[in-house]
This record gives structure tokens, sequence and C-alpha cells, in this order.
């Protein structure tokens, strides 16, 4: 027996998805989008240097072949991550028709989303009637603000007091196929805006809306910051996912961060939550020690994402980036023979871009554990790292998947 740990860091992508041009920001395609390498390259550039300084030094990573990764996805140089990798390397593509974390997690779990989602128009009153009343109906409210396209701090910011003021629930939207509701924890209630949300979401599941997500925010006088109490409601994978195979095979498997929330809390022994990534580590490096032979860890770190990626913030990205190198370093550190743990990403988010929302981009694929040795897996699917840790673990793998090991 042996254990497995797949690890997203969220919207750490890099470039050269081949669909990148039915993807888009602003009205543009994604076409030549790059997370990584257009950090990596400001960074060489001195275009990054808010609280860092200097070259993007994630020495753990690019050993494993981070670099190696953005070459062989896009083409292009990731400058200070270019070295020869020691690790299972490559690219991996997606196929779903969306850029966002759901379909991102579900297909590395191995299940492609096989319909169209919803998407709210970027309008004045983007949401129809019906889901506006419905909202009113359960927040016992006479309106509801936002009803538009926004980005959350931003629209926190402009209608926060007018909230305070009306009782009426934030209702805003974006690129994605989400309908997020931000309330004032002590104003509006965190468990009032859950129930709302927990209610709204059967309605919007049916829609094929991905999530229904409760932005609570706390804060006085136009001056305020959301909580860590955020909380998604998100339809259920459409079938056995990556967790199910292993629960069903009577494995135990850890989810950490919004792994929980991304599945439907469906597959999943053991849930462990914080207050952000630096939790989170905590959490990774400690499983890294603990876990049992035959386990499965599924990590989220999601920060990279909410952070900086949706801010368009290079050097926070930067920041981050080099952050989790060093986590990735302790983590790996643990590791006991046998052990197999990937690095990889649900879908792009470059701080370089134009528009705030995700970029349509492939993913690195860094696996690593003792006795793992160098190898490049090439571009592969996403859905090939379920069928890979399924091989790994020794149970039995569904859907369209192929192993690389
Ligand atoms: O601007 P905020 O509220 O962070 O929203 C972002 O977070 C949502 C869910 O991840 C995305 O769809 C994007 O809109
Ligand atoms: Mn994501
Ligand atoms: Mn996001």
């Amino acid at each position: 027996m042996s254990r497995a740990f797949l690890i997203v860091m969220d919207s750490v992508g890099i470039g050269g998805a081949p669909d990148a041009d039915r993807f888009f920001n602003d009205g543009a395609p994604d076409t030549g989008a790059n997370t990584v390498g257009h950090i990596a390259q400001a960074c060489a550039e001195g275009r990054a240097e808010e609280g860092r300084s200097g070259p993007l030094n994630m020495p753990t990573l690019a050993g494993l072949g981070l670099g190696a990764g953005v070459k062989l996805a896009s083409g292009e140089d990731a400058p200070g991550l270019m070295a020869d990798p020691a690790g299972l390397w490559g690219a991996a593509t997606e196929i779903s028709p969306g850029k966002d974390t759901p379909s991102g997690h579900w297909e590395l779990a191995g299940v492609p989303v096989p319909w169209e989602w919803h998407y709210f128009p970027d309008q004045k009153n983007s949401f129809p009637p019906k889901i506006v009343a419905k909202a009113c109906e359960i927040a016992g409210t006479e309106g509801i603000l936002g009803n538009c396209h926004a980005s959350g701090t931003n629209i926190i910011e402009e209608l926060g007091d007018e909230h305070i003021r009306t009782g009426w629930p934030i209702c805003y939207t974006s690129a994605d196929s989400v309908f997020q509701i931000a309330a004032h924890e002590e104003h509006f209630g965190l468990d009032r805006l859950l129930k709302l949300c927990e209610g709204l979401a059967p309605t919007l599941h049916a829609m094929k809306v991905g999530r229904v997500i409760a932005r609570p925010f706390i804060g006085e006088n136009g001056q305020f910051t959301r909580t860590p109490n955020r909380r998604d409601y998100a339809i259920p994978a459409p079938s056995p996912t990556l967790l199910d195979w292993a629960y069903d095979a009577g494995r135990v498997t850890h989810a950490i961060g919004k792994i929980g929330d991304i599945f439907s809390h469906r597959g999943i022994t053991h849930l462990h939550k914080g207050k952000g990534d630096a939790d989170l580590a905590d959490h990774l490096i400690r499983l890294a020690n603990e876990a049992g032979e035959g386990s499965l860890t599924f990590a989220n770190f999601v920060e990279f994402d909410s952070l900086y990626g949706h801010r368009r913030d290079i050097s926070g990205y930067a920041r981050a980036l080099e952050w989790f190198d060093t986590v990735a370093a302790k983590f790996l550190d643990r590791l006991q023979p046998g052990d197999l743990a990937i690095f990889t990403a649900d879908h792009g988010n470059d701080p370089s871009w134009r528009g705030t929302d995700h970029t349509r981009e492939r993913v690195p694929v860094l696996g690593a554990g003792p006795g793992i040795g160098s190898r490049s897996v090439g571009n592969v699917g996403y859905v090939d790292l379920a069928a890979s840790l399924a091989t790994h673990l020794n149970i039995p793998a569904q859907g369209p998947g192929k192993s690389f090991l």
C-alpha cells in the first residue's frame, strides 16, 4: 500500500490551451494567457517588486519541472524556473467547456463536465425576475442589490453601506457560472446568508448554474472586508470521482480547503479547513506525517486565485508562489517510500492579462515522491491524473482517463 496526494494550486496555469480562443476576458480571447510564464517574465524584468524582488524564486517546484512544463505547454520561457526536471513532469489539457473551479477539479478527479453551464449575461439586471423573486422570498426582503457582473471586493465597497441601510442582499456574478451573494455577517447575519444560499441552490443548480457562493463581509462606513466564512454550494459532480473511487474501495480520503465544497462533500472521510492558505499548508504538512497507508489527500490552495489572480496583482501572485514553494519543500521532505504527490492546477488566472476573470490554460503536472524519479509524461489530459492516482493507490478507476504511471 502507498499514499497519494493531489495538490491543486488554484489558477496556477502554464499557458498553451488549444481552445483558449473560445474563452474570454473583457470580450477578447484568452489566446496567449500564461499565468506562471507571464509572472516569471514580469519578475525577471523587475515588474513585480512589491514585497519581493528579482526573478521568480521557486527552487522546489522548478526543480520538479515547472519551467519545463511552461515551455512544453506554451513554447514560452519562464525565466528563473528553467531547471532540469528532477520529477515526473508535464502539462495537462482540459476538455470541459468551462474554465471554472468545479470543472477543473472534477476533470482532474476523472469526470469531465458533460453539460454546458448556464452563464448570466453581462448587463444591467443579469438575473431573471423569477430568481430575484425567489431570493427576496427566502431573504424576506423587498429587493436585492447588485444584479450584475462584478468583482466581489469592488461591489461590497460600492454597495456595502446601502446593504446595511436597506437590509437587501448583494447578488452578483462573473464570467463563471456562479450566483454570488455578499452580505454583512452581523447586520444581515451569517446564518441567514448561508440559509439564503442553500435555499436558492436547488433552483440555480436545476438551471445548470455551477455554484451559489456565500460571500460574508464585515466592517462599517465604506470600509469592508470579506471574512473566511465563504461557502460554496456546488452542483454535485455528474458521476463518481476519484474521491468516490477511493472511498468506495474503503480508503481514507482527506479533503483540504475548498475540496469538500467543490465535491458536495461526497467521497470524503476527513475534512480539513482553515482561515487561509497558511492553515491549509499546516494541514498538508501534518498529513504528510500522519496520513495512513492507502489514503488519498486532495488539497486546494485558493489564494493564488482569490487574492491575486482576480485582482490582477502580479507581485502578490509571485509572493504567493514563492511562499508556496517553501511549503512544497517542507511537504516533500516528509513523504515516505511508496508515496506519490502530484502538484497541478484547475485553470489559469493570469494576473498580467486583461479583465478580472480566469484564463483558459494548460496546467502543470509535477509528480514527486521517494523513488518516483525523473521522467516527462508529456501532454496529458486532466482525467489522466485521476487514472494515475487510482493506479498508484491500486483502486479501480472509472471514466476516460489513462494512467501515465
Ligand atoms: O470577485 P470575487 O467575488 O472574488 O469572485 C470570483 O470568485 C468566484 C468564484 O471563485 C469567481 O467566479 C470570481 O467571480
Ligand atoms: Mn479555481
Ligand atoms: Mn477564481
